[in-house]
């Protein structure tokens, strides 16, 4: 197995706070890698802190061969990473195909574009339904999908999604998780953060559980959803 990112000793503070506190992990090629953990754990915190968003204190970032640590943000996208994040940050006023048009701004071929749009609206065909809609007319969802759509514009090697299934009902989230699926099977590599511990367990190869800005647990997905302490603290077992 080839190690897509990996993650060593990593540090993040706000001020004085230290929110992330000297985590590893590996993403590998192909596979799907989840974080879970508690709210307030640091898995945010950590996804912004490989999108460039924010600078690590310590601690080292590979991504395809290369450090990251150093590298601004607005580059880190050419590299071939991208970012959904949590609450999904669509932009409300321009049209479904404006916002996923803004995922591929550091693109130039035209033909490629056009391509990758049509590609969204098989993966997601409601967008496509409305591409000319207000994205801000979309449900909550529908928006998941749209921030999921513009990530993928850029062509990521590695797609970072940011709890896609907050805030969503049953069938809604099944048909995210299905998603995630169908990329991997594309050849996408994900690297996902999600509350539904048991959803995203059932679809990773690897999986990291974090508590206060520590990695406390690591196994296979399947492993994981065994695991007694998981299931007590993440699945409401007593
Ligand atoms: N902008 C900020 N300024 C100061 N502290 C912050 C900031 N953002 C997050 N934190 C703190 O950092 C810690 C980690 O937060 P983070 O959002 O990464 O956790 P999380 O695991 O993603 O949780 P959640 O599932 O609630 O989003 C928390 O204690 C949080 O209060």
């Amino acid at each position: 197995m080839t190690a897509l990112l990996e993650v060593e000793d990593l540090r993040v503070s706000y001020g004085k706070i230290e929110a992330v506190k000297g985590i590893s992990f590996t993403v590998n090629q192909g596979e799907v890698t989840t974080l879970i953990g508690t709210n307030g754990a640091g898995k945010t915190t950590t996804l912004r802190t490989l999108s460039g968003l924010l600078k690590p204190t310590a601690g080292k970032i590979t991504f395809d061969g290369q450090p990251l640590n150093a590298v601004p943000a607005h580059k880190i996208v050419s590299l071939g990473l991208a970012h959904s994040p949590e609450g999904r940050h669509i932009f409300p006023r321009m049209t479904i195909e404006e916002n996923l048009l803004l995922g591929a701004f550091l693109r130039k071929d035209t033909p490629g574009i056009t391509e990758d749009i049509e590609r969204a609206y098989t993966l997601f065909p409601i967008l496509g339904e409305r591409r000319k809609q207000a994205a801000g007319t979309l449900s909550g969802g529908e928006q998941q999908m749209l921030a999921m759509g513009r990530a993928l514009m850029s062509r990521p090697k590695l797609l970072m999604l940011d709890e896609p299934s907050m805030g969503l009902s049953p069938l809604m989230m099944q048909k995210i998780m299905a998603t995630i699926i169908e990329l991997k099977a594309a050849g996408t590599t994900v690297l996902l953060v999600e509350q539904n511990a048991q959803a995203a367990l059932s679809l990773s190869d690897q999986g990291y559980v974090m508590e206060i800005g520590r990695i406390v647990l690591t196994g296979t997905g399947a492993d994981l959803l065994h695991d007694e302490s998981v299931r007590k603290a993440y699945l409401g077992e007593d």
